[in-house]
């Protein structure tokens, strides 16, 4: 049960393991995405990943959803295989959709209306509401709402279904870069409050760093995990830390990139 009371739950542990996966090209002939993941989201772990454009990153996003089955692999959340989409995990995309039609309240309960919860469940959608900060905006329509509002909609959105695991893809990327940080921001709060787990793809060194546990670094496609740096540091971090600067730079030396600037 989503609420601004509720005190943070484990959310789902996800085990990627020896992941392969092709896409059948239209021209005949086959093109490798990924090759050989293996991955382990802890129990409440956000863990970003960061890689080349073109790599494979929402390819494995979408798997870990259950949107589609991997080639070769095994994928599973607490022991159980992924299959299928299921309302435990809950992905965020860079767009965030909303029905223009449709208040911002009622853009939120779509998830319980579908499931036919929300008769019964109509307070979640206000909880969700307040968790990202838009009690006050719940009669508005989308074209009323800024980038960044829209976006926290989103959030509510998937936050009323009470997610084990988000799978974040660039949920972040269309935001002006203030916008962009203040949501980071709300971003770690909501997960720190709500206490999913998160799988999040992001083109932004300085946004892994500053939300996730653990940052995966993958190659070129096919995308195959390259390194893994564990942000120890506590939170709310500090954007000026350190230890923040020395990772950054460590990240974009397995990216391939220079430093200096
Ligand atoms: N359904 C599909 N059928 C065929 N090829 C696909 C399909 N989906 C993705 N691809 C190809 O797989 C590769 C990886 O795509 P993916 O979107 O996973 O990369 P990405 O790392 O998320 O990219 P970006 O960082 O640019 O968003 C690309 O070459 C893409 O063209």
């Amino acid at each position: 049960m989503v609420s601004t009371a509720s005190v943070a739950q484990a959310g789902a542990r996800i085990d990627i393991q020896a992941v392969s996966h092709w896409f059948r090209q239209q021209q005949g002939g086959v093109l490798q995405v990924l090759d050989g993941i293996d991955l382990q989201v802890r129990a409440g772990e956000f863990v970003a990943l960061l890689g080349p454009s073109g790599c494979g990153k929402s390819t494995l996003l979408r798997l870990v959803a259950g949107l589609e089955p991997a080639t070769t692999g095994r994928i599973t959340q607490d022991d159980a295989p992924i299959a299928r989409p299921d309302p435990s995990r809950i992905v965020v995309f860079q767009d965030p959709t909303l029905y223009p039609w449709r208040s911002v309240w009622d853009n939120v309960a779509l998830g319980l209306q579908a499931r036919g919860l929300l008769k019964s469940q109509r307070a979640r959608v206000d909880d969700a509401l307040a968790l990202v900060g838009l009690s006050d905006f719940a009669k508005s329509f989308p074209h009323q709402l800024s980038g960044g509002m829209a976006q926290r909609v989103a959030l509510a959105r998937a936050l009323v279904n009470d997610p084990q695991l988000l799978v974040l893809d660039e949920p972040l990327g269309k935001l002006d870069s203030l916008t962009r940080i203040a949501m980071q921001s709300e971003l770690v709060n909501l997960w720190q409050r709500a206490g999913f787990s998160a799988l999040l793809v992001t083109h932004d060194v300085e946004e892994a760093l500053f939300l996730a546990n653990r940052v995966i670094v993958l190659s070129d496609r096919p995308a195959r995990i390259t390194a893994e740096l564990v942000v120890d540091l506590p939170y709310p971090r500090h954007r000026g830390h350190p230890r923040l600067a020395a990772l950054r730079h460590e990240a974009l030396q397995h990216l391939g990139l220079d430093a200096t600037w």
